[in-house]
């Protein structure tokens, strides 16, 4: 078998891979404080649970993160002494009174920080959180940089600092709590503060996108007394009375127009120094709302149920508390949590404060996004598809205090509200939540420490919590709020399973005949249909009977999937695309076969076998446009349209009361993958899609065809039951201390030439031993070892797992291991680190 794969393949074989018993006593759970989530930084016996992680942590911290490697960058290995011809020597560092620094962040190596001084007429100006440009190195190279923090008076070896040549922002981009916030992320994530802060703030807003400079006119003062004014020519002298009457600054061409005059007399009031121009950066546009609120939804507000009542009560109080605090909402698919959070904040919003919430693609659910926008009249909500310039715009709204409501995606939790009140993820077991590049956070993790910091509650939301909310609540780091009946106590969907073990209930193609029957009834009965199949494509795929040849991806050696639209055959990796062969490439044989179902053969099926049936297909081949969502959503919404099919995006929060039965083709699918995730992963795929029935008066039912029926996973979701789930699962967890009992982090190594990353992976390998040494930790290391992409995008990829109790010890050691680890260049190597990875592959 190949280890590669089998890092996480069963839960006994890490423990088998690893060949030093000793470093890693098993378990090592007895004495030690759980960590969950939150913020293990703090919880170590004072069982405070409202603290931030920031709380604990020190902007001085800063200095450590220097020399980090970068996403696809080097490891900035320069130092302050770089920055300088000679470092001075001891005797000669002054101590100057009286002088200003900054500390300055950049976002590309090095990442600093450096300190520099500030020259004396922006001292009143700069701000943490604003940008400068500042010389670097010995070409003093302009480089633009982050202001973290700022220091008056004494400062060593002052005269050897270099001054900041320009401040770029009249107002800081980020707040003092936003520069905590970017500073810990830093820190935990392992990422330089630099490219937390390009994070942070969107690309669009710091191009300014959408705004151009205006120049404004304003009397100049000190030569406006009155015998001057008298003197001037009649027309000069009434345009400036007008601009001195109008005591507001304006344009030329205002002043043309209300003055009634020409270009002349105001051209020639500038010439004589009675003008003063001033230059301001105003937006061109205002958003355009391509947004319809009408999409035949109830709008009015609801009469709680018992249970949403409660729920709100719990959640005001904590509200009221003035504390941050964790609240999981977990409540059944079709509960009404999205009118607890509503409610919540229309609570939040009557104290003048604001809100973000947080949901997996908004695009996926514009239900959701209705229901926000028409109970609330300054709603943001951003999304994957916004020009540069909409986004500059809203998020100029929301700085300004204008929005009340910010909805999006994981990186609203940055949004910049000036009085946030509290923070709500919805779905929060979403893997949408944690980001794959740098900084890999997870916006559950930053939500946390942003409103344990500010004092806020955090709401997380979901009838399938994952297994770190979960713990949460049961280790006090957070407080469990259960909505067990949906919305008037109507029936979770009876789900009956299909073995497609059993000859007899297969069938020749996808669907089995109990799905088939079942489908048959219920369009008779005018019912609409939701099936899934979590694979998109024709066939999975290509491969020659004859010599078995699998057609692979050159740069990821991962099999192509054929498309039949176009004939072509796609890496799902890294789009690789070519016309599908019609013979077999290694031998010539000519009867290639393709294997394997995906989301495209599915609907040539389902076609064929209800033909009178309006059928439309939801993945991301069909979903490319901009709108796409909303108009298949909405098609199906109105009963134009009687089966949806598609990939997990139609397994998520749709509300439609009229689907009376929802089909899984292959329950499994995820199910094998190499990851100590893949039994959640199915059971949340599993039971959120089959909650997606029954939501209105005449009932549902689910058909889950399986080839594992007796698995816990499968057996807990058709039986709605997530508290024997989350238990059975826990004690998997436990056994190998996997997260939430204790912390993994993974670090990727990835370069051209195959040794030579395997080298680096190995020195990193030794240098994480040493640390571990060093420190006294007890550190699980395991690797370095191919992940099962073993080569992505041409590059070789290796990966080291270390598991911990907790996240700080991870941290450490590894901070310790990679702090000065230089790559040389000639090697291109590069290596990502990934705390708290949701993705093994
Ligand atoms: N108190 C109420 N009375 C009547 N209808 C309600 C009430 N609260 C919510 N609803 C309606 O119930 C339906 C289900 O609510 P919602 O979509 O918020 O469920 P949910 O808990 O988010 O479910 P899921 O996890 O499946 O997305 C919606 O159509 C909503 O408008
Ligand atoms: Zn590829």
């Amino acid at each position: 078998m190949e280890i590669s794969l089998t890092l996480f393949s069963h839960f006994d074989l890490p423990a088998m891979l690893h060949s030093d018993p000793t470093s890693f006593p098993l378990p090592i759970l007895g004495s030690a404080v759980m960590p969950s989530f939150e913020s293990e930084q703090n919880h170590r016996d004072d069982g405070d649970t409202n603290r931030s992680p920031i709380d604990d942590f020190e902007l001085d911290n800063l200095d450590r993160g220097r020399g980090q490697a970068s996403e696809g960058g080097k490891p900035g290995s320069s130092q302050q002494a770089e920055l300088f011809e000679t470092d001075p020597p001891p005797w000669e560092l002054t101590v100057e009174a009286d002088i200003a620094t900054a500390k300055i962040v950049l976002s590309e190596a090095p990442y600093g920080p450096y300190d520099y001084r500030i020259p004396e007429q922006d001292r009143e100006h700069i701000k943490p959180g604003m940008r400068v440009r500042v010389p670097l190195g010995r070409r003093r190279q302009p480089m633009i940089g982050w202001c973290i923090s700022t220091q008056f008076g004494a400062v060593k070896q002052s005269g050897k600092l270099r001054d900041i040549v320009e401040i770029l922002d009249d107002e800081p981009l980020c707040d003092p709590p936003l520069v905590r916030l970017v500073a810990w992320i830093s820190h935990y994530y392992q990422t330089p503060m630099g490219q937390v802060f390009d994070t942070l703030i969107p690309s669009s807003v710091r191009a300014n996108a959408g705004t151009r400079e205006r120049s404004y006119l304003t009397p100049n003062e000190s030569n406006c007394d009155e015998d001057q004014i008298e003197k001037l020519p009649k027309k000069q002298q009434s345009a400036l009375r007008f601009l001195i009457a109008a005591a507001r600054p304006m344009t030329a061409s205002e002043l043309m127009v209300h003055a009634e005059c020409t270009r002349g007399p105001i051209s020639a009031l500038e010439s004589k120094g009675f003008l003063k121009t001033m230059v301001r950066r105003e937006m061109t546009t205002s958003t355009p709302m391509r947004w319809q609120k009408n999409d035949g939804e109830d709008t009015s507000a609801h009469t709680l149920s018992s249970e949403q009542r409660v729920a709100l009560d719990r959640i005001n109080a904590a509200i009221h508390s003035g504390k941050g605090k964790t609240l999981l909402l977990h409540g059944v698919t079709g509960s009404g949590k999205t009118e607890v959070y509503i409610r919540a904040i229309e609570h939040v919003v009557k104290f003048g404060r604001g809100a973000i919430v947080m949901v997996p693609e908004i695009s996926l659910t514009p239900q959701t996004r209705g229901r926000f926008e028409r109970r609330f009249d300054g709603v943001a909500v951003l999304h994957s598809q916004m020009t540069p310039a909409e986004r500059h715009f809203q998020w100029q709204r929301i700085r300004r205090g204008e929005v009340q409501v910010v909805v999006g995606p994981r990186s609203a939790v940055f949004a910049p509200l000036p009085r946030l009140g509290l923070i709500v993820i919805d779905e929060e077991h979403d893997a949408s939540f944690k980001q794959d590049t740098q900084p890999r956070y997870h916006a559950r993790k930053v939500a946390h420490a942003r409103a344990m910091s500010l004092g806020v509650p955090l709401i997380l939301g979901s009838a399938t919590p994952s297994m770190e909310s979960w713990h949460a609540t049961a280790s006090g780091h957070a407080e469990l709020i259960t909505m067990k009946e949906r919305i008037y106590n109507r029936p979770m969907p009876n789900v009956e399973l299909v073995d497609l073990r059993i000859r007899d209930q297969r069938s020749r193609g996808a669907i089995s005949r109990q799905l088939h029957q079942a489908t048959v009834d219920t369009l008779k009965e005018n019912g609409q249909v939701i099936l899934l199949l979590n694979r998109r494509g024709f066939a999975t795929t290509i491969q020659c009977p004859s010599c078995g040849h699998v057609v692979a991806c050159p740069d990821c050696d991962m099999p192509l999937t054929h498309h039949r639209d176009g004939g072509k055959a796609v890496c799902h990796y890294c789009d690789y695309t070519i016309a599908t062969p019609p013979w077999c490439p290694a031998c010539r044989y000519d009867g290639i076969r393709y294997g394997g179902l995906g989301t495209q053969k599915l609907e040539v099926e389902v076609k064929a076998r209800f033909p009178d049936a309006r059928v439309a297909r939801m993945d991301s081949d069909t979903m490319r446009r901009p709108g796409s969502h909303q108009r298949v959503l909405s098609a199906f919404r109105s009963g134009e349209l009687n089966i949806l099919l598609g990939t997990q995006m139609i397994a998520k929060g749709l509300d439609f009361p009229n689907v009376l039965l929802v089909g899984v083709i292959n329950a499994d699918s995820a199910l094998h993958f190499p990851d100590f995730r893949a039994a959640e992963r199915t059971f949340q795929l599993v039971t959120q899609v089959a909650g997606r029935t029954g939501r209105g008066s005449r009932g549902g039912r689910v058909v889950v065809q399986t080839f594992t029926p007796e698995h816990p996973a499968i057996q807990a979701a058709s039986r709605h039951d997530y508290l024997q789930f989350a238990t059975d699962e826990m004690v998997n967890r436990r056994k190998f201390n996997y997260p939430p009992l204790g912390s993994v982090a993974r670090i990727i190594i990835r370069g051209v030439v195959e040794e030579v990353t395997e080298a680096v992976a190995d020195s990193l390998v030794s240098r994480l031993e040493a640390a571990r040494l060093a420190l006294e930790t007890e550190v699980r290391i395991l690797g370095p070892a191919p992940p099962p992409i073993s080569k992505l995008r041409g590059k070789y990829r290796f990966h080291i797992l270390l598991q911990a109790t907790q996240a700080s010890i991870l941290g450490e050691t590894i901070r310790r291991a990679t702090d000065s680890f230089t790559i040389p260049e000639k090697d291109d190597v590069q290596f990502v680190v990934d705390i708290d990875p949701m993705d093994m592959l």
